[in-house]
């Protein structure tokens, strides 16, 4: 991280994330009695290599829990794994191209991207494909879709969609994917959290939430926040996904970035403390079990 602005050198003190509800009123805020569907947002959740399905169906469960009104699930494989998500089958399943090419029909309002997406050519496509074609739509890039955007080859052309986007971009990295996009070791990271966390919304003009204890937010802007919520439960595969999908279910139900991704993370964190509070984890804490505690805190917040 050698090159970092001087305005980013002097980073300014987080902002505390522990009461979520006086913080995310947006979160909170009750339901229309006129509401349907299609007011709640469809959310397209695009990974899932051979293997790695789950990574999907765990970003997936967790938008449709949050409230989005539809969501769709996109495999990096030539057809869906499964015909249906048999724990939920409102999702909608399909193969990842076919979903990118019905994107225009479906009326997505917002992208989860790189769970479980895999390193193959179709991966690369797949993701070339959406930051090329969604400048409008927020997307939240995780995991894989984070390597592909670390990659020297590609960041020219996938910088350029970033900073021409007319939406939100959320980089969700954990502390080795921050040190592959700062051209850094892990150590370097954890050095410095909040000037890494700083330096990644700098350079990718992006939202960036560098995860692990202590999770930090940063907007494009500089604002920084950083959460109180959560405990070592959540140190088990999976509960990523969940976050990127809560991420993304929130921006596509018209959420406020400020308040959907900082919020996001308080809530997930906030689910994993309710789990432990309540006889289940931290050991063994599993991501699904998180999805449905941060159901509970949605509808019933701590007061
Ligand atoms: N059910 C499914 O389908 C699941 C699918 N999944 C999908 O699998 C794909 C690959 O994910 P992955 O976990 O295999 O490798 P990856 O995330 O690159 O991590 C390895 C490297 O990062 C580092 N590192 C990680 N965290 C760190 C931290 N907090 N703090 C510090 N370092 C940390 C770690 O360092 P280490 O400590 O091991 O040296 C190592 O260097 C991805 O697409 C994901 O979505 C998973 O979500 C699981 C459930
Ligand atoms: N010790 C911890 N305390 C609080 N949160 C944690 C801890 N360990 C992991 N987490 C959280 O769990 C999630 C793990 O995400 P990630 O590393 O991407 O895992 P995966 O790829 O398996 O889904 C992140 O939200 C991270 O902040």
């Amino acid at each position: 991280m050698s090159s970092l602005p001087a305005r980013i050198a002097s980073a300014r003190q987080p902002v505390p994330l522990q009461d979520g509800l006086s913080l995310f009123p947006a979160l909170f805020a009750p339901r229309s009695a006129l509401s349907h569907k299609g007011s709640h947002g469809s959310l397209a959740v695009l990974g899932g290599a051979a293997g790695m399905s789950g990574a999907v169906l765990l970003a997936a469960r967790a938008a449709l829990l949050m409230g989005t009104g539809k969501v769709f699930a996109g495999f990096c494989q030539t057809v869906s794994p499964l015909p249906c998500d048999p724990q939920h089958p409102e999702l909608m399943l399909h193969a990842a191209d076919a979903l990118l090419e019905a994107a225009g029909s479906l009326g997505i309002s917002a992208w989860t991207a790189g769970c479980g997406l895999g390193r193959s050519d179709m991966a690369e496509r797949l993701l070339h494909q959406l930051l090329g074609s969604q400048p409008m739509q927020p997307i939240v890039l995780d995991a894989d879709g984070l390597r592909w955007l670390a990659e020297p080859a590609h960041r020219p052309f996938w910088r350029s969609c970033l900073t021409q986007a007319g939406a939100p971009r959320v980089l969700t990295p954990h502390p080795g994917e921050a040190a592959a996009l700062l051209d850094t070791d892990i150590a370097g990271i954890q050095a410095d959290r909040p000037r890494a966390v700083m330096h990644l919304a700098q350079r990718y003009d992006c939202w960036a939430v560098l995860k692990g204890a202590g999770t930090l937010v940063c907007a494009p802007d500089g604002r920084l926040w950083q959460n109180g919520s959560g405990n070592p439960g959540l140190a088990s595969g999976g509960t990523g996904d969940v976050l990127a999908g809560m991420i993304g279910s929130f921006l596509a139900q018209g959420v406020p970035p400020e308040q959907a991704i900082p919020g996001a993370v308080w809530l997930h964190g906030a689910a994993a403390d309710y789990l432990v509070a309540h006889g289940t984890g931290p050991k063994g804490m599993t991501a699904s079990e998180v999805i449905l505690a941060a159901r509970t805190l949605l509808n019933h917040p701590p007061a």
